[in-house]
């Protein structure tokens, strides 16, 4: 009979990489003494817990790295410990695996997406916003729990793809994705993946004038029980916005540099691209975008518009190594705008880019400032984590609506500094407790990416997983997390006044907390790459 899994010991649910660090917390007062036995009964590691803040308790067993699978036990509770150089190996692929899920336009087989294969969606032709001008913008991926595709937080969802092949292609390359749902089998695997919704993003430009649409979505969002075949509303291409013009710039610009080895014609492709979205830049006002009437879908409404300017600008120094792109970037990365690699707040990988540029394109003055800035940003980061009872670099503020993208976008900023020049002592260390943090090492004891984990996540506010007849929901799939801010009715009804790290609902209709975004799950692939690479061997 399977032992009963403790939910008092707050542990990486996933497993634990041979070479990594290897921690679980336990909430006391006092330090208690631990063991770890193997299946057979063979006590291997004992220690005693340290306090680490409030009233928790940490365990370590880093020194143990014989691979297997491990009993740990702490007074009465016991649960199941794996050690393996490959832990993250089918975490890692499910995550990928997510994008395909989310693929739109055409239908998912069985023979691929096994008991969560749907139909054909989403193929008619989308309306200009207020006239009959019909366009072709099939393809590309479903956004989240709804079916809208929005050019704002695909540009992030795909450089972190980008990102991630760029420096932890090893890591990647034994992913399956969906085959039969694409028509480039040469490609490297995460490419093959990103490069649908690629092409989806170039059909949201309007040829006439370099701008790109906002977003396409129906009116307004279908029942949560609706298939992805049934959700026939009228398809409308909201406004081209600046917001969208710039940070399809910029992911352009990356793409046809990712691409370039590879598909030369789509590389070809996006570069033009990327250079009459940057004309129509400088034609138009920073205005944010604001739904028209009518259009009730995601809004992705963003005041400040010059980090996106930055972001496509240092992506076209960096595909063209041009030193006057160096300079039309320089002021801005200067300027006191939040580094971050948000959906709306984007700078980061503007720096990104234009420390992994041509260095002797651009000022040397302006990289010292930049990497000087960075290291201290960094520093900020590591402090934070330094003083959370779990060793992550979240404060109680920090748990919003998407809040697992906020800790995975600051672990993702450290292994990002490290490939563009900027080690950071606490780097690893903070990647693998946002990965223990993910993986069950939380106040709720909770594996936050759904099919993983010993308590897991059933009820995520995602259409396809809500409308179809399967109990399991689609897996790989990472969830928002906890939000202090209440901003659902499920969440207001049952959250009030519970911890900002417990205010989560694994319930279909909490979209604040419970909803998964393709953006929620590209820092994660970014991020398990990054420990897989480093720890995995
Ligand atoms: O829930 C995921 C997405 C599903 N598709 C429609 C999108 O509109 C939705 O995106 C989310 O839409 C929310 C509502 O607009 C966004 O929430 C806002 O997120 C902000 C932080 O990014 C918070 O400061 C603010 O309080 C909160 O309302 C959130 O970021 C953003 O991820
Ligand atoms: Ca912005
Ligand atoms: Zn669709």
């Amino acid at each position: 009979m399977r032992a009963r899994v403790s939910k008092s010991i707050f542990y990486n649910q996933i497993g634990y990489l041979t070479g990594g660090e290897k921690r679980f917390w336990v909430q006391a007062r006092e330090p208690q003494p631990f063991a770890l036995r193997t299946q057979d009964g063979q006590a291997v590691f004992a220690g005693m817990t340290k306090p680490v803040g409030e009233n928790w308790h940490a365990g370590d067993f880093s020194a143990l790295r014989v691979p297997g699978t491990y009993a740990l036990r702490v007074g009465a509770s016991e649960v199941p410990v794996v050690i393996h150089r490959r832990a993250y190996r089918d975490v890692l692929e499910a995550l990928v695996r997510f994008f395909d899920y989310q693929l739109c336009g055409a239908a998912l087989p069985e023979g691929e997406a096994g008991p969560w294969a749907h139909g054909v969606c989403h193929a008619s032709d989308a309306k200009v916003y207020g006239t009959d001008i019909a366009v072709r913008c099939q393809g590309g991926w479903h956004d989240a729990g709804d079916y809208g595709k929005y050019v704002v937080p695909a540009a992030k969802a795909v450089a972190d793809l980008l990102l991630a092949h760029e420096y932890f292609a090893p890591a990647l390359a034994h992913i399956r994705p969906m085959r039969a749902a694409h028509r480039e089998p040469h490609l490297p695997p995460v490419l093959e993946v990103a490069r649908e919704e690629v092409v989806w993003l170039l059909t949201m430009q309007d040829p006439a004038t370099g701008g790109v649409y906002h977003k396409v979505t129906t009116p307004s969002f279908p029942p949560l029980d609706t298939r992805p075949e049934d959700d026939r509303a009228p398809l409308v291409l909201s406004p081209i916005s600046y917001a969208a013009t710039a940070a399809f710039c910029a992911v352009i610009a990356h793409a046809a540099l990712v691409y370039r080895p590879f598909d030369p014609a789509l590389s070809s492709a996006c570069a033009d691209a990327a250079r009459r979205a940057h004309a129509w830049l400088g034609e138009h006002d920073m205005r944010p975008f604001r739904n028209p009437n009518g259009i009730l879908t995601g809004e992705y409404g963003d005041a400040e518009l010059r980090d996106e300017w930055l972001w496509a600008l240092a992506s076209m120094f960096r595909m063209t190594g041009d030193p006057a792109w160096a300079s039309r970037c320089e002021p801005l990365l200067l300027l006191d705008l939040p580094w971050d690699l948000g959906w709306a707040d984007v700078a980061l990988y503007g720096v990104i880019e234009y420390l992994r540029a041509p260095s002797d394109a651009a000022s040397s003055h302006v990289r010292d400032k930049v990497k000087a800035r960075l290291i201290r940003e960094l520093d900020v980061l590591a402090e934070m984590a330094e003083s959370h009872p779990l060793g992550i670099p979240m404060r109680d503020d920090d748990w919003i609506w998407g809040s697992h993208m906020v800790l995975l976008n600051r672990a993702m900023a450290f292994l990002l500094a490290e490939g563009a020049g900027v080690s950071h002592p606490a780097a690893h260390t903070v990647a693998q407790r946002a990965a223990d943090y993910l993986f069950g090492a939380n106040p709720l004891g909770t594996c936050f990416v759904t099919g993983f984990g010993q308590h897991r996540v059933l009820h995520p506010h995602h259409r396809p997983s809500v409308a179809d007849d399967v109990v399991d929901p689609v897996p790989g799939m990472v969830v928002g997390g906890p939000n202090r801010n209440l901003q659902d009715e499920v969440a207001r009804a049952q959250l009030a006044g519970k911890p900002a790290m417990e205010a989560y609902l694994d319930h279909e209709a909490s979209y604040s907390t419970n909803e998964v975004a393709i953006y929620w799950n590209s820092p994660a692939v970014f991020v398990m790459a990054g420990l897989h690479e480093a720890r995995g061997k």
